[in-house]
């Protein structure tokens, strides 16, 4: 026998392995193998603490990620190490591009560290059940030590459930001829269960990334339909805007990204977005003395941000996911590491209390800080000048004219009618 992962009791204490789900021959392996983890645990209470991990998610473990074994004589440093409790990431869309790159740097340990074991739900459907099995396959022959446990499955009520942390990937990709509030219409409706879902069956700590277009509004629908859950633990990707934007700085000025800092991208991620020069800093000086040429920041930074996904898009014939995926983690390690002192982050969150004066009740990227523990709070010192005013007051009414379109997806929300006259894109458009 040998050891194949290690889990975690509620309690906090080490545990080896509770694949064996209580069967008499694993109980045995069990009562040999605690007296050398130094546990105060008995076979008897192991199989509980079996049931209860097995139960509380209610969906089987994939594949090599239900085994027990024991590595008694194989691996010293695994026993004798402490282990964090293990964090629980639900996926949606898990079996899609963007999916096909988060899975692997999650797991590497890239994203929340290299002392912190994972483990995966990924939701699909019946449209890719077969290919999540491929997933979770490509995951077995990754070998990582930090994935303790992948379980797959179509349900959002059983892949939510205890999720630490939930990705919102899937959605209905726009179709020719299908316009934007038809998009609206058919992502909302995803994500008016999804939010039903979370509410009945997630952690009330849990956080919620949604990154299925147009995400603001997926999110914000998410939110509403969850009201159980913080209205702060609801974000949309924009980290993938400040990416795109702190990379067209970096070229121009000819210095190496990592001198950038207050790189905030605002608003919605669409067209409309507004990447923020005025407040970027190069080295710690003002980005627009260094580049000091101001129609470069409003006729070329500006337009290439904002459209930067549909060149892509154009020359791949689909959308970012390889820099999707590495925005997300970005975007999740903001959370969980600490904000540099005078530094930001781009993220789209609940306007509520927001100190700028944009309309509350929408989820809108601002500047944003976290102090590590998966929270953030808005940074209130940006200047914003008439120019930046009056882009992030369109982006703004771009958001609210798509509030309205979902009204019939909010609870609680007067009808209202859906005005999109002109049809926005998205950045990954052509
Ligand atoms: N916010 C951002 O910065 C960015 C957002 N995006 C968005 O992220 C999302 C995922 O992108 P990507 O992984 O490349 O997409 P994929 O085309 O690979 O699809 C992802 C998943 O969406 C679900 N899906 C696909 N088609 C349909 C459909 N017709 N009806 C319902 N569900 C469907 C499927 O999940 P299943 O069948 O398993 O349910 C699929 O696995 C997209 O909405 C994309 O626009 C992309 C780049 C940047
Ligand atoms: O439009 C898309 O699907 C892709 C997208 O959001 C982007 O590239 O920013």
């Amino acid at each position: 026998m040998k050891t194949h992962s290690v889990r975690h009791h509620e309690s906090g204490r080490q545990l080896l392995i509770l694949g064996c789900q209580g069967r008499p021959s694993c109980r045995t392996k069990f009562k040999t193998f605690f007296p050398i983890l130094r546990l105060k645990t008995t076979a008897s209470n192991i199989s509980a603490v079996t049931a209860t991990v097995a139960s509380s998610i209610g969906a089987e473990s994939y594949g090599v990620f239900k085994l027990s074994y024991d590595v008694r004589n194989e691996d010293q440093e695994l026993l004798q190490k402490v282990w964090k409790r293990t964090i629980r990431v639900a996926i949606s869309g898990a079996a899609g591009n963007i999916s096909s790159h988060l899975l692997f740097m999650l797991a590497s340990g890239g994203v929340f560290g290299m002392d912190q074991p994972v483990s995966f739900q990924l939701l699909g459907s019946e449209r890719s059940r077969l290919k999540l099995e491929g997933v979770a396959m490509e995951l077995e022959d990754s070998l990582y030590p930090l994935l303790r446990e992948v379980r797959i499955g179509t349900d959002s009520r059983v892949m939510f459930r205890d999720a630490d942390w939930v990705i919102l990937l899937g959605a209905h990709p726009r179709t020719p001829g299908m316009t934007r509030a038809e998009l609206l219409d058919i992502n909302g409706q995803i994500f008016q269960e999804q939010g039903r879902a979370l509410d009945e069956v997630a952690s009330v700590d849990c956080k919620v990334l949604v990154v299925g277009n147009p995400c603001n509004t997926n999110a914000l629908i998410c939110m509403e339909n969850a009201p159980r859950l913080p209205r702060a633990n609801f974000h949309a990707l924009m980290r993938l805007d400040e990416n795109r934007a702190k990379c067209q700085l970096a070229l121009r000025a000819g210095r190496f990204y990592t001198s950038l800092s207050r790189v905030a991208v605002w608003g919605n991620h669409s067209t409309t977005q507004v990447p923020d020069f005025l407040n970027a800093r190069i080295a710690g000086v003002p980005a627009v003395d260094v580049i000091g040429d101001e129609g470069w920041f409003r006729e070329e930074f500006t337009p290439t941000v904002a459209n930067r996904g549909g060149a892509i898009t154009e020359r791949c014939r689909r959308s970012s996911a390889a820099s999707t995926a590495v925005s997300i983690a970005d975007a999740l390690k903001s959370l969980v590491t600490p904000t540099p002192e005078g530094d930001c982050f781009s993220s789209a969150v609940c306007t509520d209390g927001n100190p700028y004066g944009i309309a509350e009740g929408l989820i809108f990227s601002m500047p944003c800080q976290s102090r590590a523990d998966g929270r953030y709070e808005v940074v209130d010192n940006f200047m914003i000048d008439e120019w930046l005013d009056e882009k992030i007051m369109a982006s703004e009414e771009e958001l609210l004219k798509e509030r309205a379109c979902v009204s019939h997806l909010i609870p609680n929300a007067p009808p209202a009618a859906c005005e999109i006259t002109q049809d926005t894109m998205l950045p990954g458009e052509i």
